[in-house]
């Protein structure tokens, strides 16, 4: 039984090596000796966090059960002498010099010879009574011990859990370490309390032996098995401080077994890494590449969203537009903020693939518009194209105008001097795109719908998470998390609602026949005209819309009211345009043409997707080789396009970080890559003409009903690049009504 605790053990050590070495945002925060080093070692970092990790899951229960092994290993190891004495007793004749019982009585040298015999007995079975008791109590204390360090670990594991600080993943650490614990604790003490019953069993034995018949084959059997028990193994250093060397070495034998295999795989795998590592140095080495972590590559400079814009800024300004990063030494890539690199990958009508974290993306959006590439897409994108023709895009208006009156309706009640925009812009996105996509009002504005519209938002956070957390980024662990069950969920929800809305759609279209469609009408219309798509197909595509058609509006819409309110000057100006179209009709029904006129406000949104462009990487695979310049690029590179790093570039944007919509006001001298909120090429976004109106939409209601202001107390923006570009301490800004 003890050696099964001790096999379990062992390998729950090893998963707790391995899931204690993948590195997690709080690790600082959780392990203290973490921030000493990055304190005082902050160049040898890497090496010594990882030999600390590697060593605190086998170290810990390898001290803590070196001395209860020890203690088990002499008593069990005595009791199979004593085992071995009793049998060989049993076959010698003990009668051999029986006792002479007249003699016993009347004579002395008799009697003095029995009793210098017993006295010999009695002495040393009273030592080995002694060695026993002094055993058992040790082991006892040893047993409390554990049990009082096993509460404690019990209650700390407990505060941990209850705490909800922790993300699943230290969960999951949690689980091996009391798994450990438990396998530890059990081990000892099963062996512990077989221990005490082979004691008993032994010392029974010693008494019913009757060393009286002291013959000299008994003598000699004694003799053996005292030198045998008594035998101190040790290696001494001074009266109290020794090593039990052999017994250690032979009871921890399986152990150590395990441990050296494991050691061997470890360096086996270090070796395999080294490997790629040198492998990858070859790989695109014409390019710069900041300084890299030894096997980690640049996985720990960005650990969180907010590191995102900040990290890959640096890299470029110090390094130049084109930069070679590394995930571990898995991957090499590139990021880039080269105009002409985007051109030509961009604008390659054969470099249609997206990087690989897009991939995320594909249970929810299965082959839809954003994700496929090849033949796959060219079908689609030619049958969706048409769905975004401006004849069609004019009667959305009328969607985006009643949304928008329901948003000046909330912002009427939420109005004061610090109001956080997204929450409130999501909500009204959703409504629009719900509407334009499926045909149907989910008013999430009004509270409606609320399952949905949670399975949406934490879709959206997922894909992003599952970017930066190391367990989630693989499929093969990424079901050990929390966030694949609540993702389960969520898709369930999300996938249900739109097939039921197709279903629904489907029908009506067949009894009536609708003037206002959405794009799923559409999509039904001309795959009937047309080639025919799937009811999968279609849901994907409309999935795909609702991801990308709503977040992207929200960032979008938020950034700009933001701009507005902490430019007055400029928010005259859009207001005076308003005026000048609308005159003194407070709540005028905009048309289509009324927004193509908005040119200073849609001058206004370019600058702000300038400086705030709503998606601010898109990525890349190279599907051939490439030649740029004096670089080489090989196939199946991952390309990160750096859109937020371009649109900073002062060769084009002079004084790139102040707000100036007149830059826009002939834009036509910019090189075509060098300005690309909405990407370019074949594979531009699809929905930037619909948005831009939306956007116009929304603002200009806003700017005529409220007066917008810099929040109170000012509001710094903390950008952060998630799916889209967000700000993780909000958007806000001062709202009063206008009188
Ligand atoms: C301000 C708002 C928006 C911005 C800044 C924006 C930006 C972008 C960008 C940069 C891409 C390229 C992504 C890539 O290459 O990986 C893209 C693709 C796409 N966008 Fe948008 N987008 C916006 C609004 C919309 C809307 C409202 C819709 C739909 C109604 C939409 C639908 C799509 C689709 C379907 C694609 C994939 C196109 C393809 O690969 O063929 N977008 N968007």
């Amino acid at each position: 039984m003890v050696t099964i605790f001790v096999i379990c053990n062992t390998l729950l050590i090893i998963g707790g090596i391995i899931l204690n070495l993948i590195p997690l945002s709080d690790d600082l925060h959780v392990y203290f000796a973490l921030r000493f080093i990055h304190e005082y070692f902050p160049n040898h970092k890497t090496c010594l966090i990882i030999l600390l990790k590697a060593s605190i899951f086998p170290v810990i229960p390898h001290m803590l059960v070196v001395h209860a092994y020890q203690i088990l290993y002499y008593t069990q190891h005595s009791n199979f002498q004593i085992q071995l004495f009793n049998k060989v007793i049993a076959e010698v004749d003990f009668w051999e010099t029986p006792l002479r019982e007249t003699e016993l009585f009347y004579s002395k040298p008799y009697q003095k010879g029995i009793e210098k015999k017993l006295k010999f007995c009695i002495q040393r079975l009273q030592v080995l009574i002694n060695a026993y008791i002094v055993k058992t109590k040790e082991i006892g204390t040893l047993i409390a011990l554990f049990a009082i360090c096993g509460v404690l670990m019990g209650i700390g594991f407990s505060l941990y859990l209850f705490s909800g600080k922790f993300t699943p993943e230290y969960y999951l650490r949690l689980t091996f370490m009391t798994l450990v614990a438990v396998t530890t604790f059990s081990s000892i003490i099963w062996g512990g309390q077989s221990t005490e019953t082979i004691i008993t069993e032994m010392i029974t034995a010693l008494c019913q032996v009757r060393w009286y018949n002291f013959s000299q084959t008994n003598k000699k059997l004694y003799l053996i098995l005292l030198t045998n028990m008594m035998k101190d193994r040790k290696i001494k250093f001074t009266e109290n401080y020794s090593i039990n060397y052999q017994l250690g070495l032979a009871v921890l034998s399986d152990r150590q077994f395990a441990m050296f295999i494991f050691a061997a795989l470890f360096f086996l795998i270090i070796f395999y890494l080294y490997h790629q590592n040198v492998k990858l140095n070859r790989i695109l080495c014409t390019f710069p590449e900041p300084p890299k972590k030894f096997l980690l590559g640049h996985v720990l400079d960005i650990t969180s969203t907010t590191d995102v814009l900040n990290v890959f800024s640096k890299y470029i300004n110090n390094y130049g537009p084109t930069i070679k990063l590394r995930a571990a030494t898995l991957f090499a890539g590139l990021g880039t903020t080269d105009y002409k690199l985007c051109e030509l990958l961009l604008s390659n009508n054969r470099i249609l693939s997206k990087s690989l974290n897009y991939q995320y993306a594909r249970n929810w959006l299965g082959n839809g518009l954003l994700i496929s590439d090849g033949d796959y897409w060219r079908r689609h994108r030619k049958i969706l194209t048409p769905a975004f023709h401006f004849e069609i895009l004019k009667q959305f208006v009328e969607t985006f105008e009643s949304v928008g009156k329901v948003f000046v309706e909330k912002l009427d009640i939420s109005q004061g001097p610090s109001v956080d925009l997204p929450p409130l812009v999501t909500l009204c996105t959703l409504d629009v795109i719900c509407e334009t996509a499926m045909g149907t009002q989910i008013n999430a504005q009004k509270g409606q719908n609320a399952k949905y519209v949670q399975s949406v938002r934490e879709m959206c956070r997922i894909l992003i998470d599952r970017g930066l957390s190391p367990l989630k980024i693989l499929n093969n662990t990424y079901w050990m998390t929390k966030d694949y069950y609540i993702e389960k969920k969520s898709l369930k929800v999300l996938h249900s609602f739109t097939s039921s809305v197709i279903e629904k759609r489907k029908a009506e279209r067949n009894e009536r026949n609708c003037t206002k469609l959405a794009f799923l009408d559409l999509l039904l219309k001309f795959s009937n005209e047309g080639e025919l798509l799937t009811d999968q197909e279609l849901r994907e595509e409309v999935d795909t819309f609702m991801f990308e058609g709503h977040d992207t509006t929200a960032s979008s819409i938020s950034f700009v009211l933001f701009c507005l309110a902490n430019h007055p000057e400029v928010q005259e100006k859009v207001l005076r345009e308003q005026n000048e179209l609308f005159g003194d009709d407070k709540d005028p029904s905009v048309t289509y043409h009324e927004l193509q006129k908005m040119k200073y406000l849609e001058q206004v949104i370019k600058e702000t997707l300038r400086l705030y462009p709503a998606v601010p990487i898109i990525g890349r695979c190279t599907s051939e080789d490439i030649t740029f310049g004096e670089h080489f690029i090989p196939k199946d590179t991952n390309i990160a396009i750096y859109i937020y790093g371009i649109h900073r570039n002062p060769e084009h944007f002079p004084e790139p970080e102040t707000f100036n919509p007149d830059r826009f006001k002939n834009s036509n001298s910019l090189p075509p890559y060098a300005y690309i909120p909405f990407s370019a090429g074949p594979r531009n976004c699809i929905g930037q003409k619909f948005a831009m109106l939306e956007i116009k939409s929304i603002v200009s209601r806003v700017v005529r009903c409220f007066e917008l202001r810099p929040a109170e107390p000012y509001h710094s923006l903390v950008l952060s690049a998630e799916t889209v570009l967000k700000s993780a301490n909000g958007i806000k800004i001062g709202i009063r009504k206008r009188i």
